[in-house]
């Protein structure tokens, strides 16, 4: 099959809404090539494989790429790309170029595009992340791994909404607890409550692609028997009170749900939330609060926000 490669030179601000509507458009996986990710210190000590070529990356912005099957719809879904995309600008989101150009790669570039971007990456004080096709030996006896195939599927585990998280789950989650896990994406942060200890997990995606990424990585980590994934709208249908909800959707959509939230959740249990763009924060906090949440703690990496919430 012949895979046309849509890339959008922007911002960092606009890296998670970008890469969410290139999904929504059907795009068949995102990369991100971020100049900050050549000089973003790292520790070393810890033993990852970081083998980045600057000629890959822009000198100024972020490129976002995605693959798109050549079909006689393409020009209409890149139009309709461009046209969501520059709705951003209602949003206040900054596009800095947004420059989007189209080129043709045939699958078996495609297969492997993605790949050279993603190695093993510590990104917690426990977790480290292994793509499943590399090899990795633990540094660290009591080091949680992760192994993942994202797929099509948003979450290789080292984007900073979802690291935020999993900082957030390592602080929250007990021996035994019930989560559930919204937007699950590849299953990363189900993966994650489940090897902190959590037993009953529901993963939920309305994504199709998603639920079926995040099966076969929870089947990879062995750890379905603790998960269950599901094809959800939010939390719709959820009931019996929950030790932890965690969601790493933008701020729009953790607005329309956190009453739900809300009610779901049990008394001194937690509402971790990510994927707030710092522009969204104060909105975000506010609507927590509002709902009957206190919050614990507010998590920033780079552009983003995450918040502890407690019932
Ligand atoms: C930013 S990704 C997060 C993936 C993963 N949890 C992580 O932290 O890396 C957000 C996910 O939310 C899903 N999503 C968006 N709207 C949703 C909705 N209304 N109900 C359930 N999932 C939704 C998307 O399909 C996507 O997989």
């Amino acid at each position: 099959m012949k895979w046309s490669e849509i890339s959008i030179h922007t911002t960092q601000e606009a890296v998670e809404p970008i890469s969410n509507i290139l999904h929504e458009a059907g795009a068949s996986g995102v990369v991100i090539e971020d100049p900050m990710d050549l000089v973003k210190e790292r520790e070393s000590v810890y033993g990852e494989i970081y083998q980045l070529n600057p000629d890959d990356y822009p000198d100024e912005g972020v490129i976002v790429k995605a693959y798109l099957p050549v079909n006689s719809f393409l020009g209409e879904t890149v139009e309709e790309i461009k046209e969501t995309i520059n709705n951003l600008l209602i949003y206040d989101i900054d596009l800095g170029r947004n420059k989007i150009s189209i080129s043709e790669v045939n699958e078996e570039e495609w297969a492997t595009a993605w790949k050279k971007y993603y190695h093993p990456v510590k990104i917690s004080e426990r977790f480290t992340i292994v793509p499943t096709w590399e090899e990795y030996e633990p540094v660290h006896s009591d080091e949680l791994i992760i192994e993942l195939d994202p797929g099509m599927a948003f979450g290789t585990g080292t984007h900073p909404t979802t690291v935020l998280c999993i900082q957030a789950l390592e602080r929250t989650v007990q021996f035994g607890d019930t989560v559930v896990d919204v937007g699950t994406g590849s299953g990363v942060l189900s993966i994650a409550s489940a090897l902190l200890g959590a037993k009953t997990i529901k993963a939920l995606d309305l994504d199709p692609v998603a639920v079926e990424s995040a099966r076969l990585n929870t089947k990879l980590n062995r750890v379905h028997e603790n998960i269950t994934v599901s094809q959800n709208n939010l939390l719709d249908g959820m009931k019996a009170p929950v030790d932890v909800v965690v969601a790493n959707i933008l701020a729009e959509v953790i607005l329309r749900f956190t009453d739900d939230a809300y009610q779901l959740v049990r008394k001194d249990g937690y509402f971790i939330t990510s994927g707030i763009i710092h522009t969204k924060k104060n909105q975000v906090k506010d609507a927590l609060t509002n709902t009957g949440f206190e919050v614990l703690e507010t998590m920033v990496m780079e552009d983003w926000v995450a918040f502890i919430a407690k019932k």
